[in-house]
């Protein structure tokens, strides 16, 4: 029987990732699960091995600390069991733009973008020369949408969605499969944490079908799951007109509309 590879799982004391843990450990894979709440961390892992029969590995972190990430990434590198990592942890932003601390700046964009960037950096040599594996990013839509007034936290997310694309690129023809999964409102406590009442919203999507749309994606291998878009060519109709801009960028001159009127 083929062992299963143990999943990493940051951002699992709570959300999106507390129900990743539950599903990978119902599917039979073991797991390491990584947030700052190391008693939350632990009932989660006591219930799922009791529940599940995986071995379940709690890792207290701060992944804004340099030294507790290092940990980390040390860890992806030489822990050989560790095939799929689901770089889950993420914070929203509180406030508009002009109300960002430097310090709020720093700390959203270390976790969203630095730690996730570093772990899957981490990991990404031993499953290129494993020829297996897969790195699951979590974006939102809000990358999407300007207009949404979540600047910084938007472009963490663009980021996201980026380097995943960017990863599977240089990654998938070496058998490593990447996933950037766009979730929109998910019933979660990051609500509380941007000073929002989810339940103002029409709209909000339960964690487990989110967790679970993903999961097909996953399945599917499919690059890009956006689990709330009803109309997949929507996502097809935009990339395709990113790459038909790309084609049309012509590097010489600039553009007529560009050209000083003598
Ligand atoms: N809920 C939603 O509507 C949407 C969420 N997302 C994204 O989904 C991901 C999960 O968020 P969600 O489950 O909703 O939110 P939660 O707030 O429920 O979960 C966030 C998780 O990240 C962990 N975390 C936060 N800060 C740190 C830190 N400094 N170091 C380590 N872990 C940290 C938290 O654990 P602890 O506090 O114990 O450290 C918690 O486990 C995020 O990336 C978010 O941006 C995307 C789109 C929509
Ligand atoms: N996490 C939410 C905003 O804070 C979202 O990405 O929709």
């Amino acid at each position: 029987m083929t062992t299963l590879p143990t999943v990493f799982i940051t951002g699992a004391s709570s959300g999106i990732g507390a129900t990743y843990a539950e599903r990978f450990a119902r599917r039979g894979h073991n797991l390491i699960i990584v947030a700052r709440d190391k008693s939350r961390l632990e009932a989660l892992a006591t219930r799922l091995r009791a529940e599940h029969q995986v071995s379940v590995e709690v890792l207290q972190a701060d992944l804004t600390n340099t030294a507790e990430l290092s940990a980390l990434e040390a860890r992806l590198r030489d822990d050989a069991d560790i095939g799929i990592l689901i770089n889950n942890a993420g914070m929203p932003q509180a406030g508009g733009f002009l109300q960002q601390s430097g310090e709020a700046i720093e700390r959203q964009i270390t976790l969203n973008t630095t730690a996730l960037t570093r772990l899957a950096a981490a990991i990404a040599p031993r499953l290129a020369q494993s020829g297996t594996g897969a790195i699951v990013n979590i974006g939102s839509v809000v990358g999407f949408a300007p207009e949404f007034g979540m600047s910084i936290y938007g472009a963490t997310k663009a980021f996201v969605l980026f380097l995943s694309q960017g990863l599977s690129l240089e990654l998938s023809p070496k058998g490593v499969y990447v996933q950037a999964v766009l979730p929109a409102a998910t019933r979660t406590e990051i609500w509380q944490h941007a000073g929002i009442d989810v339940n103002t919203f029409p709209e909000v999507m339960e964690v487990g079908e989110l967790v679970d749309a993903a999961l097909v994606g996953f399945d599917r291998r499919e690059l890009v799951t956006i689990p709330p878009l009803h109309v997949a060519e929507r996502w097809d109709a935009l990339d395709g007109a990113r790459q038909g801009l790309m084609s049309d960028i012509r590097q010489a001159h600039a553009a007529e509309r560009y050209q000083q009127q003598h």
